[in-house]
């Protein structure tokens, strides 16, 4: 997968050299390049904002810059073009799902918008050439894309084949099953007068599935009452009922 990113501040995207994406780039499972939007000014300021029309606090980001680096970035023509993904506080959930999507394309190119965004004839232009995917992390106002292309160049690398010793965890994890998965416990047996659930340490690896599949039912009711509403029909077996 390539992977470009443009934003103000590229040193922020630092820690796609760290761990997994470290790893991933350097075996070739993944391609990244971060950008600076100033390469795209031609004034001896290297402006990339200006004042909101209608009035109203703070900057938008100018079209111009943004324009020239998507020209660049995903020439008009080139085939396939890549998903512009564009972290913003409008776009639609992140989720696993959205995350699955993501590590199914060939390239990615994500928009770091700061300020009070990004003038909205950006998008709409890119999108007369190219898929265009606004995403929000959650309902809180960050500074920028830039965290927001971390949160999600994790999630969504972890799922490139290749990256993962353990594909297995994949499947167990939280979400991966529309559940929050159950609590895990590791050695010592006893930790400050808190036991490891007896069953965990019994060997029977049915009464051990059930016992999970149980907690996670039980915790996902608690803490996320929509994630069991929203499990498709069929997701929840006889063996869910409570006897
Ligand atoms: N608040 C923001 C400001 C700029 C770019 C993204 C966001 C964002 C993304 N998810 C939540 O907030």
């Amino acid at each position: 997968m390539r992977v470009d990113v443009v934003s103000i501040f590229p040193e922020y995207l630092a820690p796609l050299e760290l761990s997994l994406i470290g790893r991933a780039r350097a075996t070739g499972v993944l391609d990244v390049a971060v950008h600076d939007l100033r390469t795209w000014t031609h004034d001896v300021h290297r402006t990339v904002d200006d004042t909101p029309y209608g009035g109203g606090p703070g900057m938008v980001m100018r079209p111009e810059p943004w324009g020239e680096a998507l020209d660049a970035l995903a020439p008009p023509g080139a085939e396939p073009p890549p998903r512009l993904v564009v972290p913003t506080p409008v776009g639609a959930p992140f989720t696993q799902a959205m995350a699955h999507e993501l590590a199914a394309e060939s390239r990615l190119v994500f928009a770091c918008g700061r300020y009070e965004g990004i003038d909205q004839r950006v998008l709409d232009h890119a999108a007369t050439r190219m898929p265009v995917t606004e995403v929000s992390l959650g309902d809180y106002v960050l500074f920028g894309g830039e965290v927001a292309v971390l949160v999600i160049m994790e999630a969504v690398t972890r799922l490139l084949p290749g990256v993962l010793g353990n594909v297995d965890s994949l499947a167990e994890e939280s979400h991966a099953h529309g559940l929050l998965e159950a609590p895990v416990y590791t050695k010592p047996p006893s930790w400050r007068g808190h036991e490891v659930p007896e069953i965990l340490r019994s060997g029977d690896h049915g009464r051990i599935a059930r016992w999970r599949r149980d907690q996670a039912l039980l915790r996902t009711a608690a803490r996320r009452p929509d994630m069991l509403a929203a499990l498709a029909p069929g997701e929840l077996d006889k063996k869910d009922v409570a006897t």
